[in-house]
């Protein structure tokens, strides 16, 4: 940590500071559904507009394939500007006159937020043309974004070279509050990978089983280890061109001797909506017509009584599609589970990851788990011991 310039030697005065935060925040209807990501850069925020500079906020929303309303980050204004308690500035690009016609009307200490850095293509490419756009805004670079820093994109990584770059307070905090806690886990430890990016997880799996000693896998990741062992999941969400890939991960399991725990029964329904009709049914019964939406009550049970066996927890990803009841059944169980074994003093629980951490909030868990993290592939990937580049770039020299 010591190894980062911080804000304390930051000279902020009048200066145009480029700070990448990560508003990627759960959203229903256009509101957001979980502010915790921006709750936890507002420290930065404030620091940076007290000290007098104009806060000028890049940050990604989505996966989006170019500019598209859907994934505007003008929808997070509302959000960020009351949590903030001063107004905030949206402008419409992130590069271009746009920012700088924005930046010459703005005083020192107000706040900018530009629209989705991924609307050009450069941001996910590190194109140095597109680092040297975003860098003509500001004079220096602050990445409070842990939770992106495992990706190596132009606002994550590139500007980091080409301007003086500052660990934000989270991202100091964020790394801190992981170490302290996972440096040396107490063993054994369990992991629990869920949720639905299976394609940018799925890879690391292959590491995490080498450092963890059981790992039980929910949500649209299991779906994809069970077609891999030949089940039928219907039309469950799962990557069938990624069967491959799982097989090689349960090898690299057993071969590390970790212990894959997979759901033995699952609630299914035949529409992704709120109380659909649904059944509980075990694993190989699902019909062809029917979506696993959450792990089952003997599949809960099981990894409940297993909790009782480890001494730490580290988890992303939710075991179903929590946002639908009774679909959030799995998660809350289990995430009570949890927080009442750290309560007793036998477990230390680290959960993290945007949708998570909403889940942790929804479970009603989230101020007695050991720490919750914003992350939740960067924390996956601190986990595996991998350099994170957001973080690497910021290393002094
Ligand atoms: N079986 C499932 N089918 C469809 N979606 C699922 C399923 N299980 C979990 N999900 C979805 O996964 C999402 C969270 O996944 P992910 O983005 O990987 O987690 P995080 O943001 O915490 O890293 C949630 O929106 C949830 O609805
Ligand atoms: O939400 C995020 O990660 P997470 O889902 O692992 O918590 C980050 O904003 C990174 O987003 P990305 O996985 O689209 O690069």
């Amino acid at each position: 940590m010591t190894a980062f310039k911080t804000l304390d030697d930051a000279d902020l005065a009048g200066r145009r500071a480029l700070v990448r935060v990560d508003l990627n925040v759960p959203m229903e209807d256009g509101k957001v559904t979980d502010t915790t990501r921006i709750d936890r850069i507002l420290p930065t925020i404030r620091e940076i507009a007290a000290k007098g500079a104009k806060v000028v906020l890049l940050a990604h929303f989505g996966r989006p394939k170019g500019p598209d309303a859907k994934n505007s980050l003008k929808q997070v204004v509302p959000a960020l500007a009351h949590a903030l308690g001063q107004p905030v500035t949206f402008v419409q690009d992130c590069i271009g006159d746009d920012v700088a016609k924005a930046l010459a009307a703005a005083k020192n200490g107000d706040v900018l937020l530009l629209e989705n850095t991924r609307f050009h293509a450069g941001d996910e490419k590190n194109d140095p043309d597109f680092v040297r756009a975003l860098a003509a805004n500001g004079d220096l670079y602050v990445n409070d974004a842990f939770s992106a820093a495992h990706r190596a994109h132009a606002s994550t990584e590139g500007l980091a070279h080409v301007l003086p770059a500052y660990a934000g307070r989270t991202m100091q905090a964020e790394l801190e509050a992981l170490s302290a806690g996972l440096d040396n886990p107490a063993r054994p430890v369990m992991a629990i990978v869920g949720g639905a990016k299976v394609s940018t997880k799925l890879d690391l799996l292959g590491n995490l089983v080498k450092k963890v000693d059981v790992l039980a896998i929910g949500g649209g990741m299991a779906n994809t280890f069970l077609a891999a062992r030949g089940i039928d999941v219907g039309k469950s969400l799962c990557e069938h061109d990624l069967v491959a890939t799982a097989r090689e991960i349960e090898d690299k399991a057993k071969a590390a001797g970790c212990e894959i725990l997979l759901p033995v029964d699952a609630l299914v329904a035949r529409e992704f909506k709120a109380n659909p009709g649904h059944r509980v049914v075990k694993i190989g019964e699902v019909a062809a017509e029917e979506m696993i939406l959450d792990a089952g009550p003997m599949s809960v049970a099981e990894v409940v009584l297993k909790l009782d066996t480890v001494k730490t927890l580290v988890w992303n990803g939710p075991f179903g599609a929590f946002e639908l009841p009774p679909f959030d059944t799995a998660t809350v169980t289990v995430a009570k589970a949890a927080a009442a074994r750290v309560k007793a003093g036998q477990l230390v629980a680290v959960a993290g990851g945007g949708d998570t951490v909403s889940a942790m909030n929804h479970a009603g868990v989230a101020d007695d788990l050991t720490y919750v993290s914003t992350a939740g592939g960067a924390f996956l990937e601190w986990m595996e011991g991998k350099p994170l580049p957001g973080v690497e770039a910021l290393r002094k020299g």
